[in-house]
């Protein structure tokens, strides 16, 4: 049973540090801590101690703190042994608190244990995790409005008006001989109207959030000598990719990832696109078109000077990709027209001429334009799919109720609400907890 283990790790990075944690979460947490101190502990106070073996000998000396049950981080009594921050010291730290009972936590099992006691949902124990790991100020400060219930608040708000919606639609059952007019519908139907426009709007911060979390999976593609590899070093401002005039240089997929004011981009330069090629060659457009099938956005880099037979060379790997981006390359040998599409952009690798331009398309397809960024929140794959799926729900009961099919409505609401039940953890399979939580980091 969760809860009844007293659980230990090293809460602090590994290696060595100014001052390292080892945390115990628990029924045993106090007991094991005032026999490691060799003092009484008072919740909410900071006890200098020495730490000692089963000898009596001093393993460290440091800061011990006491959070009683249920006023903690887990919900449970914890103790923070605070020491040097030596891997060693830890280490033996931490096997005295095993030898006196507690057992080594899995990966997320304190944040696990705080779900579980109700101190955070689903959304805000993940949103600790992104926190721990967002790279930049922009990510670390979305993640921290999800983990003060940003997202969380907006979810169970949707969740309620679909059960208030079902539960509109269940009493009109029972009044199945009258006309679902008389009964309300007009309410029902605008309710359900608000109920998807509130849902549309919350899907697209919730895209935004994750591209934050994510970064922009990019496939860098076109045909032979285009200057694909060479667009990718203008981007990563290093050489990384072998660049030459000989058509069917890059075979292999070669990633990199790189900042573009604020946005991270997974830049991925494959082998040109064209017909024919040797057996590598052929394989290398194999592994480009599977990577295309994963990709957020195509970079479709073509030779300014032959961009028609360029756009039909990628047409049909490039169909099925959500974001396409047109990249018209070797501007300084082709007389660029003085207007280009929306997303298309003319520049030189070779100069460097338009990637300024470039960077900022970048930037509005990830959906980081300076508007409304601020305020939003970081979201998950899981947490967007299951918006869609309850948006289906949504959308399918709308047209149920049209036909007058009200069981079905009354179901498909049911199933809607359970979704968005899913993203809070408030309605979670057990596999589900499993698999969020063994990503963590030990000792969180
Ligand atoms: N030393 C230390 N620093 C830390 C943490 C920690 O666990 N230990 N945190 C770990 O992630 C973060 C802070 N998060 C925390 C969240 C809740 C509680 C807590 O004890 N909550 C109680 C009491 C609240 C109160 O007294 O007002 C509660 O919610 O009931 C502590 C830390 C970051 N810094
Ligand atoms: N003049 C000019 N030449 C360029 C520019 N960009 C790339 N080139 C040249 O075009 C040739 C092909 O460049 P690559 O970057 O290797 O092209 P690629 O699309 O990766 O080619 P494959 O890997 O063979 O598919 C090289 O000789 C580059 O130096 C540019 O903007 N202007
Ligand atoms: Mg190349």
């Amino acid at each position: 049973m969760p809860g009844t283990d007293t659980i230990a790790a090293i809460a602090t990075a590994a290696g060595a540090g100014g001052i390292g944690v080892v945390r115990l979460s628990g029924p045993r947490a106090k007991a094991i801590a005032e026999t490691i101190c060799g003092r009484r502990l008072r919740p909410r106070h900071v006890h200098y101690a020495r730490f000692t073996d089963d000898a009596g000998e001093t393993l460290d000396d440091g800061i011990a703190l006491y959070f009683a049950a249920p006023a903690s981080y887990t919900g449970e009594d914890v103790v923070e042994l605070q020491g040097h921050g030596s891997p060693a010291v830890l280490r033996e730290v931490l096997s005295r608190c095993l030898a006196l009972g507690a057992r080594i936590a899995r990966p997320g099992e304190f944040s696990e244990r705080a779900f579980l006691n109700g101190k955070l949902d689903l959304v805000q124990a993940e949103a600790v995790a992104d926190l721990i790991a967002a790279g930049d100020a922009r990510a670390a400060r979305a993640a921290r409005r999800s983990l003060d219930g940003v997202f969380s608040r907006r979810v169970d708000a949707l969740a309620d008006l679909l059960l208030r919606l079902r539960v509109h639609v269940e009493a009109a059952i029972d009044f199945a001989d009258e006309p679902l007019d008389t009964l309300g519908g007009d309410a029902l139907r605008s309710g359900l109207a608000r109920a998807q426009d509130d849902l549309d709007a919350l899907l697209v911060e919730a895209e935004r959030g994750r591209k934050l979390r994510d970064g922009l999976h990019a496939v860098i593609v076109g045909p032979p000598n285009a200057g694909k590899s060479s667009l990718l070093n203008a981007l990563a401002g290093s050489e990384r990719a072998i660049v030459s005039d000989v058509a069917g240089t890059t075979r292999d997929l070669l990633r990199e990832t790189v900042r573009v004011d604020g946005v991270e981009l997974t830049l991925v330069d494959t082998a040109g696109l064209r017909a024919g090629g040797d057996a590598i060659e052929r394989e290398g457009m194999r592994r480009a078109e599977a990577e295309l099938g994963r990709a957020d956005l195509a970079i479709v880099v073509l030779d300014g000077r032959e961009v028609e037979a360029g756009r039909a060379a990628v047409a049909e790997a490039i169909a099925d990709v959500p974001q396409r981006l047109w990249v018209f390359n070797k501007s300084d040998l082709a007389a660029a027209p003085a207007a280009a599409g929306e997303n298309e952009v003319w520049v030189s690798a070779r100069t460097g001429a338009g990637l300024d331009a470039l960077h900022a398309r970048l930037r509005a397809l990830a959906g980081l334009e300076a508007d409304g960024v601020d305020g939003s929140f970081s979201a998950r794959t899981r947490q967007v799919d299951a918006l869609r799926r309850a948006r289906q729900e949504l959308v399918a009961a709308r047209q149920l109720l049209d036909r007058d099919r009200l069981e079905l409505a009354a179901e498909s609401l049911r199933l809607g609400h359970d979704q968005l039940g899913e993203i809070t953890g408030r309605v979670a399979p057990d596999d589900l907890l499993g698999h969020i939580f063994s990503t963590f980091c030990i000792g969180k």
